[in-house]
């Protein structure tokens, strides 16, 4: 089956960086998967995705999404695509309902269309009785909520994650998972970062560890940890792969 995301030799470097972000990088990654990507920090994560959801401009190499080049047909990839950014995109003076309308048109949505889907995704994330309140007044598990919504209002075929469950209580964090592994299974296909490797192993179809810049190892969990002798789940996978030594960076 011809891969929905299809990663050639794509590589990053930041102006003015001595350093790739992301190295040479192959990756397929096929429709209807929860594809997880884990690493450390620094490990490029998130420099992948930007580039995937068309935010940061590649070094050198190229992709594909649903078979549309970036080069040649970025503007298609933009409507066929989500995009749930770690960082909340939101204003927090507006409320979750009018923050929601306004990205919702930001994607060509309008009339009773818009109205649904924003409904529904509230009722769905639990936000329903909280929808006219200002967003600053709002928990971090109702703010990783509406991220959320705002970048799936459209029903896009490939959603980007990045981190969508950092930071919230675990009640947030497993209304959120449920939530995405019912889009999912309604032929979203899901990619998305996480630092949670416990979450991942449940989570995830198929998981890329990522240092450096470069994929060290990609297959399944259970493939994974089959791998590294003695590993009993996905964290024992990773700290084999990429080590102890911490990672900071300024
Ligand atoms: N805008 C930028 N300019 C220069 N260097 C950058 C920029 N953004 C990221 N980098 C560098 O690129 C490397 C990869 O960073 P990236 O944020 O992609 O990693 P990550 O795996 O997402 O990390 P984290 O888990 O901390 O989010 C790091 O060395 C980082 O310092």
């Amino acid at each position: 089956m011809k891969p929905i995301v299809d990663i050639k030799a794509l590589t990053k470097r930041y102006k003015g960086a001595g350093e790739f972000s992301v190295n040479p990088l192959d990756l397929k990654i096929s429709s209807g998967e929860i594809f997880g990507l884990l690493g450390p920090n620094g490990a490029g994560k998130t420099t992948l995705i930007s580039m995937l959801c068309g935010l940061i401009a590649p070094t050198s190499g190229d992709f594909t999404i649903e078979g549309f080049s970036y080069r040649s047909e970025a503007e298609k990839i933009k409507q066929i695509i989500g995009v749930v950014p770690q960082e909340y995109a939101l204003y927090p003076s507006l409320s979750a309902r009018e923050n929601l309308m306004y990205f919702g048109s930001m994607y060509g949505l309008k009339g009773d269309v818009l109205e649904k889907s924003v409904n529904d995704n509230l009722e769905h994330l639990g936000l329903g009785k909280h929808a006219d309140k200002r967003v600053e007044t709002y928990s971090g598990g109702m703010k990783r909520r509406v991220n959320l919504i705002a970048g799936l209002l459209h029903h896009p075929h490939v959603l980007f994650l990045d981190e969508p469950t950092v930071g919230v209580d675990i009640q947030s964090k497993n209304v959120i998972l449920d939530f995405l592994r019912t889009y999912n299974q309604q032929g979203t296909t899901l990619i998305y970062t996480s630092h949670h490797l416990s979450e991942a192993q449940e989570f995830c179809t198929r998981v890329a560890i990522m240092d450096h810049g470069r994929i060290l190892a990609e297959g399944t969990p259970k493939e994974l940890m089959e791998m590294v002798p003695n590993a009993q789940n996905l964290e024992d996978v990773f700290l084999a792969l990429v080590g102890n030594e911490l990672r900071d960076y300024a």
